[in-house]
C-alpha cells in the first residue's frame, strides 16, 4: 500500500471542482476527505484532517480559505484566480511563519498552456510586437485570465531582460477597450462566447512574418494531470510557487 496524501477539494460542486473530486478519487495515492461547498465551513478541513486542501473557488473566497489552510498547517494546491501580487505578497510572508507548509498558485494547471506560455516568453525575444487573445466561455466571472495576466508578466520580463522596447503602436484616438487591457505593457483581449472551454493565442508580429502560439483547453479534463501533479508535489516545495512550471524543469 503506497502512502496517501488526505485531500480536500474547495468549491467541489463548480465546474473545475466537481472534476477535480473525480480525478483525486481515482487517484491510487490519493483520499478524498473532504469536498465542500460555498455554504459548508472551513473547519471541516480541520475535522477531516486533510494535508493539502484544493482550492477551486471563486477569486473573492480564495485568499481566505488559502490563509485558513496555511494556519492550519495544510499545504494547498490553488487554481483559483485572483492572487495579484499584494496577495501574493501576504501569502509568502504568511508561509514565512510555517515553513514546512507549501503553497501552489497555478494560473492553469493543463501542461499544454504551461509550455505554451513558456514558449510565448522565450518567442517573444525576437519579434517586435506581441499581443495576447484569451477566449474562455462567457460563465467566466474575471478578465483578463489569469493564464493571459501570467503569459503576459512572462513574455513582458523576457523582452525587459533582452532589452527589446515596447511593441509599436501608433494609436491616439480609440473607443474605450479597443486596444484590450495592458497587463504590464503588454495587450490583452477577451472574448466570451458559448461553446468555448479556455483557449489562447499569443501573436508575434516581425517585418513580413507572424507567429502565433496557440492553445486550447477543450475538456476540463486537461487540467487534472496538472491538479495532481500539484498535489503530489507541493509538500516538497515549501513556501509560495507561482505557476505550475516551478515544478517542471523548463530550462532544457
Ligand atoms: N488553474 C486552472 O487550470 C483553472 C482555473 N480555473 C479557475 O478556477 C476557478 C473556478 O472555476 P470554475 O470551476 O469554472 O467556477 P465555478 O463557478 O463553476 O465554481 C466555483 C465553485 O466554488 C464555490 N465556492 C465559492 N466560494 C467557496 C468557498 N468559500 N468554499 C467552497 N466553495 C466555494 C461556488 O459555489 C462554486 O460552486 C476560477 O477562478 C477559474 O478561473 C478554472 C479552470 C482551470
Ligand atoms: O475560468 C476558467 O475557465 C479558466 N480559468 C483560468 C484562467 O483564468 O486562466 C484557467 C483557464 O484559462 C480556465
Amino acid at each position: 500500500m503506497t502512502e496517501q496524501w488526505a485531500v480536500a477539494v474547495l468549491g467541489a460542486g463548480g465546474r473545475m471542482g466537481a472534476e477535480a473530486v473525480k480525478a483525486v478519487d481515482a487517484a491510487e495515492d490519493m483520499k478524498l476527505v473532504a469536498a465542500l461547498g460555498r455554504s459548508d465551513s472551513l473547519q471541516a478541513l480541520v475535522e477531516a484532517r486533510a494535508d493539502i486542501v484544493v482550492d477551486l473557488t471563486t477569486p473573492d473566497s480564495t485568499e481566505e480559505n488559502v490563509r485558513f489552510a496555511v494556519e492550519h498547517g495544510m499545504h494547498a494546491v490553488v487554481g483559483t484566480t485572483g492572487w495579484d501580487e499584494a496577495k501574493r505578497r501576504s501569502l509568502a510572508a504568511l508561509l514565512e511563519e510555517t515553513p514546512q507548509t507549501g503553497v501552489l498558485i497555478a494560473p492553469n494547471f493543463a501542461l499544454g498552456s504551461v509550455l505554451a506560455s513558456a514558449f510565448a516568453a522565450k518567442a517573444s525575444r525576437y519579434f517586435e510586437s506581441v499581443e495576447i487573445i484569451e477566449l474562455h466561455h462567457p460563465d467566466k466571472v474575471d478578465a483578463p485570465s489569469g493564464t493571459a495576466v501570467r503569459t503576459a508578466q512572462l513574455v513582458s520580463a523576457a523582452r525587459a531582460q533582452a532589452g527589446v522596447p515596447a511593441s509599436p503602436d501608433a494609436t491616439t484616438k480609440s473607443l474605450e477597450g479597443a486596444r484590450g487591457a495592458d497587463v504590464d505593457g503588454v495587450k490583452v483581449h477577451s472574448v466570451r462566447l458559448r461553446g468555448l472551454v479556455a483557449h489562447q493565442e499569443v501573436l508575434l508580429g516581425g517585418p513580413g512574418e507572424q507567429l502565433t502560439i496557440r492553445h486550447d483547453s477543450f475538456d476540463r479534463a486537461s487540467f487534472m494531470p496538472g491538479v495532481l501533479l500539484g498535489v503530489r508535489q507541493v509538500a516538497a516545495h515549501p513556501g509560495l510557487t507561482y505557476g505550475l512550471d516551478g515544478y517542471l524543469d523548463l530550462n532544457d
